[in-house]
């Protein structure tokens, strides 16, 4: 296991789809390499939270748009303990619920929203002394369009969904495949792939490969062999910097 640790700051955008590994290897590879860590669909899962707890309807994005500035969202960048508050309110397990998981693509549409949590991942990156893996879907295109590596993560709708099946029924503390556990996998599956359509398809920053990133398909990888390739790709930038 590698255990480097790079000597000047660098700045790492992974991006992809949903549940192509982006989080779990972003924050491996940070705490190996002793970088900050920053869970960028967290934001905007948070301020989806905080829509529909004030009773704003989110298909409305004028109302989305007015409200946008009203939150304040706090982001922890340990890789080894990541955390997010809205308003002091730690919303770390809300945010990953159906409710928000179903309307945070349409708030993260609205142009107000992404400018908001945009200027807020900016801020936080500068200020990351030590370096800093960025994790979401437009970090490489928008976000940070001067980050050191850019890495663009995918995997097949099939993996992806019997990933996160596996993760749900897990949490759920189920373990023997059933009828019912199939078609789970399919709802999965229909759930991420629309997911993927709403952020791709969005006019302000959508979901998309920086010209200058890195594919890396995680399909037939284990997250080891991810995580060992993004430290590679990170060790052979900082080489060729010196
Ligand atoms: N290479 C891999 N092999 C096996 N399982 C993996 C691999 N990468 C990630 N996983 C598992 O797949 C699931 C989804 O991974 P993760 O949450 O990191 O994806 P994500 O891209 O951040 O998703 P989202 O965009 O929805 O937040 C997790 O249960 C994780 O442990
Ligand atoms: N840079 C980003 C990151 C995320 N989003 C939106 O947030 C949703 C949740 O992201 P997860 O990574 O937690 O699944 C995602 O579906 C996008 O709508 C974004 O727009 N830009």
């Amino acid at each position: 296991m590698s255990t480097a640790v790079v000597a000047t700051p660098v700045v790492v955008a992974i991006d992809g789809p949903s549940g192509t590994g982006k989080s779990s290897t972003s924050k491996a590879v940070a705490a190996r390499m002793g970088l900050r860590y920053l869970d960028t669909g967290a934001q905007y899962r948070a301020i989806t939270w905080w829509m529909l707890n004030a009773g704003i309807d989110v298909d409305d994005a004028e109302a989305v748009a007015a409200a946008a500035g009203k939150p304040t969202i706090v982001s922890g960048t340990d890789p080894l303990a990541p955390t997010i508050t809205v308003d002091g309110t730690d919303v770390a397990a809300p945010i990953r619920g159906r409710q928000v998981t179903g309307a945070v693509s349409a708030v993260s549409a609205v142009p107000e929203v992404r400018a908001r949590i945009t200027e807020l991942q900016r801020s936080i990156a500068a200020g990351a002394a030590e370096g800093i893996v960025v994790e979401g879907r437009d970090i490489g295109t928008t976000v940070l369009p001067d980050a050191d590596v850019k890495i663009f993560l995918t995997a097949s709708p099939e993996v992806r969904a019997a990933r996160r099946s596996a993760e749900l029924a897990g949490r759920a503390g189920s373990s023997a495949p059933t009828a019912q556990a199939g078609s789970d996998v399919a709802a999965t599956q229909a759930a991420l792939l629309r997911r993927d359509a709403a952020d791709s398809r969005r006019k302000t920053s959508p979901l998309a490969k920086a010209a200058d990133a890195t594919e890396v398909d995680t399909s037939e990888l284990t997250l080891e062999q991810v995580i060992e390739c993004v430290v590679t790709l990170i060790e052979e930038r900082g080489r060729r910097a010196r």
